[in-house]
């Protein structure tokens, strides 16, 4: 475990990429130009403490690719907030919004720092300057970011309220994932949790057209891991929008067990009262849900398991024990590349991490159009929209994979290069 650690989540990454790249014969010159992130930006700035003394926190912001569109891609707020991470984070972005065919680059931003330790008006200030100090490589059609871990509408509130103030007029394009009290988007804060589960239902159905799966949903059992804006909305989809089973959740502080499946009212009641970080197995046992550890949540004899929390929670140590036959990856590289292995080889289907959790991102393009034209939409059209680009996106990878025979992470990185391989050579390289 302490030997795959050590290794760069970036370079983790670009191996995914390079088997991509050798199976569909990409061009050695090209794969330089698409591997390399375009800049990189450290910043080093001072926060005012509330007890009066000053301290200096480190963040990051990559732009890996803007061949596409405009960079594109969430903030998080950690204290394994690393560079090598970020790059990593950024890279997954290119990737992401190719696949799902949305006209964005890749970035990703973060900030060193364990966010529970801050009061609320220490965050504020912590964020303000630390989006003033970035906002040298943003804008709205140039790199926008989003939320992501411990970053939420609150955050983007006050990003989208400093990059106004330097320039004078309110700038809806900036970030997304805003409340939509203030130019958000009807259906961004559920997005990526929704389009885990329509990849969960299309997986289901793909799974059983081949005979792979000979279960009723009444049957299906499902645990997922995290139950942060990811993991709860993804709960609350599928409880809501279907007849499986969910039988586990979990958060930092460990996991929730009932057999016969937690009903979308509970779920919504556990959203409710882990509203501003509160745990979930502090706050809120009173109903005699049984406990469980994270480790045992993935470990359950589940038909689908759906890692929704940070990177690296399935690896060579504990993959060998996951029972569940289909993984539908919410979090942003949940697996390591030699669980990812492991898993392939025991023959369980993998919906890919960049694939799956496209639906934030989606989300977001359609949020920053209607920012950028002050015009908004309805919360089904959003939907609806969103529902057709994540089908579209699942089945164009499927059609690769069975093209190809590999499985389905390759088949989405093979889709998303071609997409940004094809456009790159259509710009050309000048000088
Ligand atoms: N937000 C978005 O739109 C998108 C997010 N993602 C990815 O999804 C994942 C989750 O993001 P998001 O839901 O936004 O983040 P949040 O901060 O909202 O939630 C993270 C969740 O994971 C839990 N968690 C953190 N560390 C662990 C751990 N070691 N073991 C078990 N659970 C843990 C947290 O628990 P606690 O609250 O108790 O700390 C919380 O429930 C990340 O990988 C992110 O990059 C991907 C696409 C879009
Ligand atoms: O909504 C966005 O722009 C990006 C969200 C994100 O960071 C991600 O998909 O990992």
């Amino acid at each position: 475990m302490q030997e795959e650690k050590r290794v760069s989540m970036f370079d983790n990454a670009v191996k995914q990429f390079d088997r991509a790249a050798s199976i569909m014969g990409l061009d050695p010159n090209l794969r330089e130009v698409l591997v390399k992130p375009k800049r990189e930006l450290i910043v080093n700035f001072p926060v005012r403490m509330d007890d009066g003394t000053t301290k200096v926190f480190t963040g990051y912001r990559v732009q890996h690719n803007m061949t596409l569109g405009p960079a594109k891609g969430g903030i998080r707020y950690h204290q394994n907030v690393t560079l090598d991470e970020v790059k990593a984070l950024a890279f997954w972005m290119t990737w992401k919004s190719a696949v799902v065919n949305i006209p964005y680059g890749g970035a990703k931003g973060g900030v060193t720092v364990e966010p529970s330790q801050l009061s609320f008006s220490e965050l504020e200030r912590l964020s303000r300057r630390f989006f003033y100090e970035i906002q040298v490589i943003l804008g709205e059609e140039i790199d926008i970011p989003a939320p992501d871990v411990n970053t939420d509408g609150q955050v983007m509130s006050w990003y989208m309220d400093t990059y106004s103030m330097s320039k004078g007029h309110t700038s809806l394009g900036i970030v997304t994932g805003k409340p939509v009290e203030i130019g958000g988007s009807v259906g961004r804060t559920e997005a990526t949790g929704r389009g885990i589960n329509i990849c969960l239902q299309e997986a289901v159905n793909y799974l059983r057209d081949k005979g792979k799966l000979n279960k009723k949903d009444e049957e299906i059992t499902v645990a997922i891991q995290g139950f942060g804006n990811v993991g709860s909305n993804l709960a609350l989809t599928l409880t809501e929008e279907s007849k499986m089973r969910l039988i586990a959740i979990s958060d930092v502080s460990g996991g929730l067990y009932k057999e016969h499946g937690f009903t979308a009212a509970e779920i919504r009641a556990l959203m409710e009262r882990t509203k501003n970080r509160k745990k979930l197995l502090l706050e809120v046992n009173e109903e005699g849900y049984k406990e469980i550890s994270n480790e045992e949540l993935l470990m359950l004899n589940v038909d689908i398991l759906s890692p929704c929390a940070m990177e690296n929670a399935i690896t060579i140590d504990n993959s060998k024990d996951i029972q569940a036959k289909l993984i539908v990856e919410g979090a942003n590289g949940p697996l390591t590349p030699e669980a990812d292995e492991i898993l392939l080889s025991k023959n369980v289907f993998i919906v890919p991490d960049f694939l799956a959790n496209s639906g934030g991102v989606t989300v977001s393009y359609f949020e920053w159009l209607q920012g950028m034209q002050w015009d908004f939409w309805e919360l089904e059209d959003v939907r609806k929209a969103l529902h057709k680009k994540m089908t579209s996106a699942f089945y164009d990878v499927i059609k690769t994979m069975e093209k190809y025979e590999i499985d389905m992470r390759t088949a989405a990185y093979i889709k998303a290069i071609d997409r940004v391989a094809t456009a790159t050579k259509l710009r050309g390289i000048y000088p």
